[in-house]
């Protein structure tokens, strides 16, 4: 039997891990990627900035190190520490090359072809490549995945110039820190960056547009965060929405749409992502993109055209590498005869990298509020725990969710520094079904962050009783 012909146009998380799973289950795989493997996701994205993030996050314990008893030795000006941008970015551009060289040598080696150039479906069955050299080749294709990923937004009154009015893509060129950051955007990407930068020592403002940052995110671990930023001496511009930025010399200026100005050294625009689906072919497949743009799949990550699957940040399921990564698992899976099972989002652990961090899965507050599903809902301080005393953390919770009577755990929310970490036995429990009884009655160590997740499970035992 001949092997399946499998062309993945764009090599970010949905592209190379499903590469990966079609060269296991035996066809021949091409990726066509026309930036560099490891997608927006390696190499301008989620690796940068969580590179970013861990300099800064370094940086801010020496600011902590008093409260422990820690001091410095030397003169009042020894009495602090310094981040120095150029080391910085040179350290996470190298990084993120690093990775996406691993990546391609990963692939090379289960014999997946790599053609860097531009992919574009030119009919049913057939893809080309156009080189830098205006070559272009056509490729037979038995499945095609499209997983080309998402652009920074950009407004035609506020265009990026690469120095002082920048993209997330592009603040890693700095040569030095912004004096006076001027952030756009309170998303994920907007608070993520707001925090990494007023860590390393930056001036910084945060424009919001809505009542409060992180919109999208439980309410109670968004207001944690907003009060964090302001006790550490950040700006936060609520309902401010940006009309227009524009450079006066050295200057910045963010012109809000109620004609405040906002004056920095740099601003940073996070004001969202627009996908790259645009003159890739869909037309000729005769798949209709979203008004926003994105591809239309189902759960095994179908799109309307036969044979034609699609992953990742383009769908606009969940714009998360890990979920990227799942839905090219699936789609190679369905498209290849393996045994599948179709995206469950509810046991998707997130994380927002803030300090403290707020990590969720699973159904939320606002699922509850919104009648989408019945559950009690159990918040403990961690103001209350050995643990957190011991290493002076004062801001963060857990919150479970869990439904009334089975007493199944279906969320939760924790808001500490390494979040990130401490999800996963949640996220365990959301996905096996596990009750608060049985949480409650499993081993943490003592003192540890992981005793306020058994301890909430407890209280949820009681308050069912
Ligand atoms: C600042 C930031 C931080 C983030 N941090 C995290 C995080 O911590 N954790 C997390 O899970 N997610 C994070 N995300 C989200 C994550 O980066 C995306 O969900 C992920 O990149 C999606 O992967 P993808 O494969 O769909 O697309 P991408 O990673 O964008 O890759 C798509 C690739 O396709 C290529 N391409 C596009 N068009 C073509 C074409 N026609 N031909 C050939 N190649 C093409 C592009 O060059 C690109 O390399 C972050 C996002 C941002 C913006
Ligand atoms: N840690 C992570 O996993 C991580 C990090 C970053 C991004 N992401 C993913 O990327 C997704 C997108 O996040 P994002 O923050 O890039 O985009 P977003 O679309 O979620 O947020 C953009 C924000 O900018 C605001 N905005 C738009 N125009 C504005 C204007 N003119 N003035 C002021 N504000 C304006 C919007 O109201 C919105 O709140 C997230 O939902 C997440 O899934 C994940």
């Amino acid at each position: 039997m001949s092997r399946k012909q499998v062309v993945i146009i764009g090599g970010g998380p949905g592209g190379y891990e499903s590469a990966l799973v079609a060269a296991q289950l035996g066809a021949q795989v091409t990726v066509i990627e026309e930036t560099g493997l490891g997608g927006a996701a390696v190499l301008t994205d989620c690796v940068p900035s969580k590179t970013l993030i861990a300099t800064s996050d370094f940086m801010s314990r020496f600011a902590a190190a008093g409260r422990l008893g820690v001091g410095f030795e030397g003169t009042a000006e020894d009495q602090h520490a310094e981040a120095h941008a150029k080391q910085i970015n040179e350290r996470i551009l190298d990084l993120a090359k690093a990775q996406s060289r691993d990546i391609r040598a990963q692939l090379e080696s289960v014999g997946v072809r790599i053609a860097n150039g531009r992919g574009r479906i030119a009919g049913p069955g057939k893809v080309t490549a156009e080189f830098a050299d205006g070559g272009i080749e056509e490729l037979a294709a038995d499945v095609i995945l499209l997983a080309v990923g998402c652009t920074p937004r950009v407004m035609d009154t506020a265009v990026p110039d690469g120095e002082r009015i920048l993209t997330w893509q592009q603040i890693y060129d700095l040569t030095e820190l912004p004096e006076k950051l001027i952030v756009v955007g309170s998303g994920v990407t907007g608070a993520e960056l707001a925090h990494a930068y007023l860590g390393l020592g930056c001036e910084v403002t945060l424009v919001s547009s809505r009542d409060r940052v992180l919109p999208g995110e439980d309410a109670d671990a968004a207001t944690v965060i907003e009060n964090v930023f302001r006790r550490r001496g950040m700006k936060v511009l609520n309902r401010s929405r940006m009309a227009a930025a524009r450079r006066e010399g050295d200057e910045v200026v963010v012109t809000l749409e109620d004609g405040r100005d906002v004056r920095g050294s740099h601003v940073l625009l996070a004001v969202g992502s627009v996908p790259l689906t645009k003159d890739i072919g869909l037309d000729t497949v005769g798949i209709e993109t979203t008004k926003s743009g994105h591809v239309p799949v189902d759960r095994v990550s179908r799109t309307s055209a036969q044979g034609v699957y699609a992953a990742g940040d383009c769908t606009g399921v969940l714009p998360l590498a890990s979920v990227a990564a799942m839905q090219g698992r699936i789609a190679m899976a369905h498209s290849l005869g393996d045994a599948v099972a179709p995206l469950n989002l509810r046991g998707v652990c997130a994380n927002i990298f803030t300090d403290p961090e707020i990590a969720t899965v699973g159904y939320s507050q606002a699922d509850v509020e919104e009648g989408r599903i019945e559950a009690r809902a159990l918040t403990l301080p961690l103001s209350t725990n050995p643990r957190a005393k011991m290493r002076n953390i004062t801001d963060g919770f857990v919150k479970l969710f869990v439904r009334p009577g089975s007493t199944t755990i279906i969320g939760g929310v924790v808001v500490a520094p390494q979040a990130s970490e401490l999800i996963y036995p949640i996220g365990l429990a959301v996905q096996n079904r596990l009750t608060v009884d049985q949480v409650a009655s499993t081993f943490s160590v003592y003192p540890s962050m992981t005793g306020s997740i058994a301890e909430a499970a407890r209280r949820l035992h009681e308050a069912e009783l």
